[in-house]
């Protein structure tokens, strides 16, 4: 009796709710013990006794010759309660996904195909003091902003994390984040691994953190070459940068292999990552 009562305790107690909003209490799913009856709530439906006179007042007709309807009031009217279409389960909590990894492992071609086979979901525009390019849209790529602008929104404590980055300021605005989960979307955020630690120390367990990869070494730097984006000197840099930052996996929830040629493979476990976090029984509760 006394193995069984602390078997069960310390189960319940491994996986304790902290800022978990619909916890289910496990020792009811365990099998109760006859002296842990006593524990719960004699009107619980699940421990729910009818007397024989019960049973007489409401008396549920034969099961092969009654029309169903019929059969469910019944059913409510001896259970003394009404059958509800209400779901089971309330609804999940909007996600907070940080996507981040080495440079040239894949990041932008995951997220941007994960844009395009997935709704309900909004990647973050990163606000920067940068000056725009050609092409770029404001809004789109990023929200531009003067030096001044950006301190004062710093000052106002209106950035989640922020960083200077080659000379220039880039932050990610508190107020997106808040305006998109109050519509029920799920947020992308997409930054380096410096970030993404600095994200972590701030949303702790209440975001997901996905570390995205290549196959191997060999593909990753093959990747940066033949992107040809970069001068010599920068290559190394990237390079020498990419090997150290591997190290930081182990500070991840997930580990995403973006394989020579099968990015649709990594885009899919994206897919299932959100699914499955989706269907935590503890639901993240990420308080921006
Ligand atoms: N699974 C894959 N197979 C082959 N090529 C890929 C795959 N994923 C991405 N690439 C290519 O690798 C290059 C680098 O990808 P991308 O620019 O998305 O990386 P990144 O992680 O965003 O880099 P950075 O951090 O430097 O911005 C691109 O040319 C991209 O098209």
């Amino acid at each position: 009796m006394f193995r069984k009562l602390s078997t069960s305790l310390s189960l319940s107690t491994s996986i304790a709710p902290t800022t978990r909003p619909f916890c289910i209490p496990i020792t009811k799913h365990l099998n109760p013990t006859p002296h842990s009856h006593s524990l719960s709530s004699p009107s619980s439906p699940s421990h729910h006794r009818m007397s024989t006179t019960q049973q007489n007042q409401n008396p549920i007709p034969p099961l092969d010759k009654s029309p169903k309807p019929q059969l469910l009031r019944s059913l409510e009217s001896s259970l003394n309660s009404t059958f509800t279409t209400d779901p089971i389960r309330p609804p999940p909590n909007p996600l907070i996904l940080v996507i981040s990894g080495p440079s040239g492992v894949g990041k932008d071609a995951v997220i941007s195909k994960l844009r395009d086979s997935r709704h309900n979901l909004h990647f973050l525009v990163t606000a920067t003091t940068r000056p725009m390019r050609p092409g770029e849209v404001n809004g789109k790529d990023y929200f531009f902003v003067s030096k001044e602008e950006f301190l004062s929104m710093v000052e106002r404590n209106q950035l989640l994390e922020y960083a200077l980055v080659y000379g220039d300021y880039k932050g990610i605005p508190k107020t997106q984040i808040r305006e998109f989960m109050a519509k029920g979307c799920d947020i992308v955020l997409r930054v380096d691994i410096q970030g993404a630690q600095t994200l972590r120390r701030i949303l702790g367990n209440s975001a997901v953190f996905v570390f995205l990869v290549a196959g191997s070494e060999m593909e990753m730097v093959d990747r940066l070459v033949e992107r040809r984006t970069e001068s010599k000197e920068e290559l190394l840099v990237r390079i020498a940068t990419a090997k150290e930052e591997i190290k930081h996996m182990r500070f991840f929830d997930y580990v995403v292999v973006n394989a020579q040629g099968k990015l649709d493979e990594a885009v899919g476990l994206l897919h299932c990552i959100i699914d499955a976090e989706k269907a935590r029984v503890c639901q993240r509760n990420p308080i921006i």
